[in-house]
């Protein structure tokens, strides 16, 4: 690693430090439901509070598109934190200004503060100027603990880095170690895995993806819009057909990678999106206008797991399907064990990635079985794919 560590912050007693988190932990009716993006940053937290610093957190939650929403405030979530952590964590309902600036000014040293969510401003995924002054107005030493949102080039994850002296925090540093460990030369066949419901966001990351991999398994939404740019009516399936032609060229380009495609070919369907709701198994050609399909049949299991049966290494982001409403969690839990035994068996290197993969793995019991389990989603997939990560380069760039 070429970037400056907490091992390099000596003497910061009293100093503000200003920690930039990744709070996006899934949640349900204001609850957290799966806890591994706090407790991964729990070590860095701890740390820096031990050796005397003021700790503030900044993190974002959701995507509020730069103007306050009331249901992506990270207030209970600094409750999630506080219970985690065993120590108070105040918190301030805004992460520039007064509200800021008067938290910042009350906290002793060793105190832990979490800023409210820096998307509701839009200076943020701007990484405006002007903003990221007012943020580093609160601090004199700035950590990036958050892997999981460092291929965003923001005013938090890395205008802050140009402005204070910057430090990778423990979590940035063993997610780099431990992709590189397990991924840096991987064994061949390479399948890849990607579902979930950020078709837009990580479509583009595929047409390299299938330059480096042997197999590409499309699950989840992601499926949808590559069944949709093949003519096929996938009914009202979350779907972004305006991606049909990135789709398209993707599927054009895997074919000249020589990467092997695999799609549903059969799906569970349900007309609610609802724990229990009545569901069936249809050919993928056989979608109803009225239904949508909230995860893959028992034939694409099948055929997911013979790659998973023939990899030597996998990496997975985005379940198979709408995991946390049962019964919609069968294809991901069914592929998540096999994973889990061919690793334990010594045949299969494994990593999986992603805020809602993480707690899928949690769901399917097999996060200990895995190689490795990041917290990443996107930025995992973009490390896969050689691209730049800004709020890595950055960090390099201090030392
Ligand atoms: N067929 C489907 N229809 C609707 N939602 C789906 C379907 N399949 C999966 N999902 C949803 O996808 C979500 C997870 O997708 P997402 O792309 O956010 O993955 P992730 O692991 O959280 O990655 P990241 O960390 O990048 O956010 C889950 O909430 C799940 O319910
Ligand atoms: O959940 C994630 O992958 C990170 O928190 C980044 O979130 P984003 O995709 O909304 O930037």
């Amino acid at each position: 690693m070429t970037f400056k560590t907490l091992d390099d912050l000596t003497d910061i007693a009293s100093k503000r430090v200003l920690v930039r988190v990744d709070l996006n932990v899934p949640t349900k009716d204001g609850k957290v439901t799966d806890a591994t993006r706090i407790e991964r940053v729990v070590p860095t937290i701890r740390e820096l509070s031990e050796k005397g610093a003021k700790v503030i957190l900044l993190a974002h939650f959701g995507r509020p598109k730069g103007e306050p929403v009331a249901e992506m405030s990270l207030k209970p979530i600094a409750a999630a934190v506080e219970d985690i952590i065993d120590q108070r964590v105040h918190f301030a309902a805004d992460c520039i200004g007064d509200a800021a600036a008067t938290a910042v000014a009350g906290l002793e040293n060793g105190d832990i503060l979490l800023l409210e969510n820096t998307r509701f401003h839009k200076g943020e995924e701007k990484n405006d100027a002007d903003f990221t002054k007012t943020l580093a107005a609160n601090g004199d030493i700035y950590v990036n603990d958050a892997f999981s949102a460092a291929h965003r080039a923001h005013a938090s994850t890395e205008g802050l880095a140009h402005l204070l002296p910057a430090y990778a925090g423990r979590t940035m540093q063993a997610e780099l170690e431990a992709l590189e460990a397990g991924l840096g030369s991987p064994k061949r066949p390479v399948v890849a895995i990607v579902g979930g419901a950020k078709v837009s966001t990580k479509i583009d990351l595929l047409t390299n993806l299938v330059k480096k991999v042997d197999a590409l398994v499309i699950g989840g939404g992601m499926a949808n819009t590559f069944l949709a740019a093949q003519g096929i009516d996938v009914g009202k399936s979350l779907c972004e057909h305006d991606l049909a032609e990135t789709a398209r060229s993707i599927l054009t380009e895997a074919e000249t990678s020589g990467c092997a495609i695999v799609l549903p070919v059969d799906g569970v369907i349900a007309r609610e999106f609802k724990a229990g709701a009545a569901n069936e198994v249809v050919d993928i050609k056989a979608i109803p206008a009225d239904a949508m399909v909230l995860d893959v049949g028992a034939k694409s299991i099948a055929a997911v797991n013979d790659w998973v049966s023939k990899a030597e290494t996998l990496v997975w982001n985005g379940p198979l399907g709408a995991f946390e409403i049962a019964p919609f969690d069968k294809a991901t839990v069914a592929v998540a064990r096999h994973a889990a035994s061919r690793t334990k068996s010594g045949a299969l290197v494994s990593v999986a990635g992603g805020g809602d993969t993480v707690s899928a793995m949690n769901h399917a019991g097999v996060a200990d079985d895995l190689t490795y389990v990041s917290t990443a989603g996107g930025a995992f997939l973009e490390w896969m794919e050689g691209k730049p990560l800004p709020g890595v380069d950055i960090l390099h760039q201090q030392k």
